[in-house]
């Protein structure tokens, strides 16, 4: 029996006529929806490409298969439900990669790149490679380091730096960002203005969300001034708050990170007499990384997240679970996402109006705070009753690290992914993993996409089994 023929199925997962045995069903899919990421002008009114120049490489030798072709997409969603035929459409982006022609002439390029936003595990790594990448594959000898963030692109103290294969060795070493970064400062007229009297011809901005919407307004002031230039939004976020990718690099390092304080909190708690390890992670409004290093320890008795509201006092709260367990084992372990219990904290008016340079609002610092309160209610419920609380507050220990061998890696993939398809001639685009499959992504998509924790799938489930907490619903009575 020929096993690739189709058989009697339905496409609705209907039953095949013999259903013990293995079987194919032919489905008929949805319409496929490209979401396409935009042409420079020049590459969109080119009649023809040049030869990728790494065909000439002195050592590597490319097989066709190297290359992408330029019909070869990536799909968003890896699950299909036969049943609901959903999703539909199909959702595809360009597949990320070289392509055997390429539209920009290397030697005409001049690149800048630029670190915005919170510090993130892998930084340095990404400019190294785009650094490396941009020379070693393409030829491009003009790539410039723009420091400080947006704001370097303009003002008296800008301060743009060549930066060559010896000047980045060392650096995916190294954490934080060479370049140093900066929030605010965003001045589109002058961001824009800098970019053309330094004659840059493309930009690689690395950062998180406020990067990326701060991208789509130069992409779109590109296109209002009718320049050709291209520009890149490398995702980065330690919080892992950017949505449609995989995870964003950095995460796993700081998750890697967060466990030294997790296990701190459990020696502490183990060695006191009703003792509590309480540690904050970061995650302003996501938590992420509180959910994944709460799995990766079992050490955790309690994890809080901006996502899931919770509430100290009574039947089903937080610190009455907290007694029962120490109760039940001597110890207890939190771990709480900063973003988490903000609209529990008393705070003043001009408390509620603080905001960042870049306009995000400035967070309360929720760990104290419980430390604080779950004293006083001890206090109060169980005064006869020893109780001690260690409080590790690790936030900028888990960021301010060079990457792990895996982010490191990844951080490479990403670097040359964006060389690869600024070079094809794209722009306004994000280069990102989509189910394992690099790809481009619109800019202005990846801007609006948040990637909340999904307290329905399978995930936080196994935060609820391993943890046993309360889900903290209000009791009715
Ligand atoms: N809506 C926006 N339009 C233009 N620029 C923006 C916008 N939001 C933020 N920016 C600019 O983007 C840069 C980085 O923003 P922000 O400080 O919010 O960090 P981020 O990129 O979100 O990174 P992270 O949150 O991971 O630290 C800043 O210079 C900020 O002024
Ligand atoms: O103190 P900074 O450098 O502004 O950054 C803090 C913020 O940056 C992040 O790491 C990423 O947005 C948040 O988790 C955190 O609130
Ligand atoms: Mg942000």
């Amino acid at each position: 029996m020929d096993p690739t023929a189709p058989n009697s199925g339905d496409a609705n997962g209907g039953a095949a006529a013999d259903a013990t045995a293995p079987s194919n069903t032919t489905v008929t899919l949805p319409p496929l929806t490209l979401r396409d990421v935009p042409l420079l002008p020049s590459a969109a009114a080119a009649t023809d490409t040049i030869p990728n120049p790494i065909s000439r490489h002195p050592y590597f030798h490319p097989p066709a298969t190297f290359y992408i072709s330029p019909g070869d997409v990536s799909l968003r969603h890896a699950f299909f439900d036969l049943a609901s035929a959903s999703p539909s459409p199909l959702v595809a982006y360009r597949r990320a990669g070289p392509r055997a022609g390429v539209a920009v002439d290397p030697a005409r390029a001049r690149a800048a790149v630029v670190t915005c936003g919170g510090l993130c595990p892998g930084l340095n790594t990404v400019l190294r490679e785009l650094v490396v990448g941009l020379r070693e594959l393409y030829g491009v000898r003009d790539v410039f380091g723009v420091a400080a963030g947006y704001r370097g692109f303009y003002g008296p103290d800008a301060d743009h730096a060549r930066l060559d294969l010896a000047a980045v060795d060392d650096w995916h070493k190294k954490g934080g960002t060479v370049l140093k970064t900066t929030r605010g400062g965003f001045d589109l007229n002058k961001i824009v203005d800098g970019i053309v009297a330094r004659g840059y011809t493309q930009v690689y901005a690395i950062g998180g969300d406020g990067t990326m919407r701060g991208a789509v307004a130069i992409f779109n002031e590109f296109k209002r001034r009718g320049l050709n230039i291209s520009i890149t939004g490398i995702p980065k976020t330690v919080d892992n708050d950017i949505g449609i990718i995989d995870r964003s690099f950095g995460f796993q390092t700081a998750v890697e990170i967060a466990q030294q304080a997790i296990d701190a909190a459990h020696v502490e708690a183990v060695s006191a007499v009703n003792g509590i390890g309480l540690v904050k992670l970061m995650g302003r409004s996501t938590g992420h990384i509180a959910l994944h290093a709460t799995l990766s320890s079992r050490d955790v008795d309690c994890c809080l997240i901006p996502e899931v509201d919770f509430y100290l006092e009574g039947k089903g709260g937080l610190f009455e679970f907290l007694y029962e367990r120490i109760k039940q084992k001597g110890h207890a372990v939190v771990v709480v996402a900063e973003g988490a219990g903000q609209e529990l904290i008393p705070r003043t008016d001009d408390q509620k109006r603080e905001q960042d340079e870049s306009g995000n609002i400035v967070f309360l610092d929720v760990g104290p705070w419980l430390k604080s309160e779950l004293g006083k209610w001890w206090k109060r419920e169980h005064p006869s009753e020893l109780f001690t609380v260690k409080y590790i507050d690790p936030t900028y220990m888990i960021r301010a690290v060079p990457a792990n061998a895996t982010d490191n890696l990844y951080c490479t993939l990403l670097a040359h992914s964006a060389i690869h398809g600024i070079m094809a001639g794209y722009t306004g685009f994000v280069p990102g993993p989509i189910n394992g499959n690099y790809s481009y992504i619109p800019l202005e998509d990846v801007a609006v996409a948040k990637n909340p924790v999904d307290v329905n799938d399978h995930k936080w489930a196994w935060v609820r089994s391993v943890t046993n907490q309360p889900d903290f619903m209000k009791p009715k009575y």
